[in-house]
């Protein structure tokens, strides 16, 4: 793979091709278009990894609807998170609007939690969020779920379709699991024992 020579990437599992992320955007669209058409809503892109699947939602969007985006980042550039640290607001007014909030990954939900709590204090009409993957598991934020969910992926490290691994691999077609030796490894803080790839 091209990313073979990114030692995070390497050994990494295919789990959704780009024909299956596809298929999840027009659904998704679909579902979108029948709650939020005709409410002019805000579409807010979660910087950085919300660019692609926001990027390729958009175009499905056939509605008249205003972009923005927001950055928010609890994991900067490490496999686990932390604090929730703001970037950027977005500067449209959001007072009074139909907020639709795009992520790439709902994995705890602290960060899609924490951007849901801001603007309903900011005074939004309603916060819906689309995600491109849930990952499955119980340790949720308060059982938080997205109104829109593209596809799911088990309980592990991914990246592709706008996710990063140590910053590398948002620009893969498709949604791969790293190697589950380093991401064993990065839980540990070890060196990950590759030596045989
Ligand atoms: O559900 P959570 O456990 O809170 O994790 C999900 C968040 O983690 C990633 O962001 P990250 O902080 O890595 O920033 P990025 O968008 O720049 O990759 C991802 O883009 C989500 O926003
Ligand atoms: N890229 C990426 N970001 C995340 N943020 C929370 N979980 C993940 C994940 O599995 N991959």
């Amino acid at each position: 793979m091209p990313w073979d020579d990114a030692p995070d990437l390497r050994g990494a599992e295919l789990i959704h091709d780009q024909w299956a992320i596809d298929q999840a955007l027009d659904r998704m669209a679909r579902e979108i278009t029948q709650d939020l058409g005709g409410r002019n809503p805000l579409i807010l892109g979660v910087m950085i990894g919300g660019m692609i699947p926001a990027g390729r939602l958009l175009p499905r969007l056939d509605f008249p609807l205003e972009v923005d985006y927001v950055h928010a980042t609890r994991y900067r550039n490490e496999l686990s998170g932390e604090e929730l640290v703001w970037h950027a607001l977005p500067t449209t007014p959001i007072e009074g609007r139909d907020l639709l909030v795009v992520d790439d990954i709902l994995d705890e939900g602290n960060t899609l939690a924490g951007i849901i709590d801001a603007f309903r204090s900011a005074g939004a009409r309603s916060v819906r969020t689309a995600v491109l993957v849930d990952k499955r598991h119980d340790r949720k934020y308060q059982g938080l779920c997205a109104d829109y969910v593209g596809l799911e992926v088990e309980d592990r490290y991914v990246f592709g379709a706008g996710m990063d691994c140590r910053g590398l691999g948002r620009n893969a077609d498709g949604i791969y699991a790293i190697d589950q030796r380093i991401e064993q490894a990065a839980k540990t803080q070890q060196e990950p024992d590759t030596e045989e790839r």
